[in-house]
C-alpha cells in the first residue's frame, strides 16, 4: 500500500480553492522535493497530510488513515505516523538532547524510562549524533542541530517525514550532508517530502521533484 495516496483532491482556505484537482501517491522510502513559488499551497498540501486542514472531495489516505472519514480523535495517531522536520530545528534550547528528545516520547505516551533511553540512542545513532546526547542544544552548530531534529522526528518510527526547507538556514555542504542522511533514511524505507526553494541543493543532489503551480502538484523532471 502506498504511503500517501491522494486522487481528485480538492483543498480550500478559507472557502477559496487552494489546491484542484490533486492525484499522486507516494510509496515506501521515495523521496520528493516539493517545489513552487511562496503562496503556490505548498504548507497548504503538507497541512492537508497531518489533518489540520479538510479535504474538500476527493480521496486521500496517508499512513493508512483516510483523510476524508477520519475522526478528530484519531489525527493524533495519523500525526505520529509521521515525522516533521523544519528550516530553524524548533529544538527546545534550554535544555540538552535526550531532554529534547524524552520530552516527544513522554508527551506521545511512553513511560518506561529504559525503553525511552533505549529509544534515544537508538535515534542519535541513526543521525550520527551518539556522542552529543548530553550537549545542550545551543552549543552544537546549525547542522548538528538539524540532526537532532531529525532524531526527533524518528522518534515514532513515521512513515512519512514532512520536511520544511530544512536546509534554508545551513550552509551548502552541510545541506548535502543532511540531504546525505535523507537519502540513507529512504533506504530503510521511510519516505520523505521536503518542500524546498534550495535550488542549489536540489541541482547538487537530484531527486524526483513535484511542482506546486496554478493550484495543481505535479511531478517535473526539472527545476
Ligand atoms: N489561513 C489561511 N486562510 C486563507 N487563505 C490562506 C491561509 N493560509 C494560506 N492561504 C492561502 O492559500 C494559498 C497557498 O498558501 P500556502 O501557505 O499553502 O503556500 P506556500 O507554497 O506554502 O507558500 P510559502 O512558500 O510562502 O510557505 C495562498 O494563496 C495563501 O494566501
Amino acid at each position: 500500500m502506498s504511503v500517501l495516496s491522494f486522487e481528485n483532491v480538492h483543498i480550500s482556505q478559507e472557502g477559496i480553492p487552494t489546491l484542484t484537482d490533486i492525484s499522486l501517491t507516494v510509496e515506501a522510502g521515495e523521496f520528493y522535493y516539493l517545489i513552487g513559488k511562496s503562496g503556490s499551497g505548498k504548507s497548504t498540501f503538507f497541512k492537508s497530510i497531518f489533518g489540520e486542514l479538510v479535504i474538500d472531495s476527493g480521496a486521500a489516505q496517508v499512513a493508512g488513515y483516510d483523510l476524508v472519514t477520519i475522526k478528530n480523535q484519531d489525527i493524533p495517531y495519523l500525526r505520529r505516523k509521521l515525522g516533521f522536520v523544519f528550516q530553524d530545528f524548533q529544538l527546545l534550547t534550554d535544555r540538552n538532547v535526550e531532554r529534547n528528545l524524552a520530552f516527544v516520547l513522554e508527551a506521545t505516551g511512553h513511560k518506561d524510562q529504559t525503553e525511552i533511553k533505549t529509544r534515544i540512542e537508538a535515534v542519535l545513532e541513526q543521525v550520527g549524533m551518539s556522542n552529543a546526547i548530553h550537549k545542550r542544544v545551543h552549543k552544537l552548530s546549525g547542522g548538528e542541530q538539524q540532526r537532532i531534529a531529525i532524531a526527533r522526528a524518528l522518534l515514532n518510527n513515521p512513515v512519512l517525514i514532512l520536511a520544511d526547507e530544512p536546509t534554508g538556514h545551513l550552509d551548502p555542504e552541510v545541506s548535502i550532508e543532511i540531504m546525505d542522511l535523507f537519502k540513507q533514511l529512504t533506504l530503510q524505507g521511510t519516505s520523505i517530502i521536503m518542500a524546498s526553494h534550495d535550488y542549489h541543493t536540489i541541482q547538487r543532489v537530484p531527486g524526483k521533484i513535484l511542482k506546486c503551480e496554478g493550484g495543481n502538484i505535479v511531478p517535473v523532471n526539472s527545476l
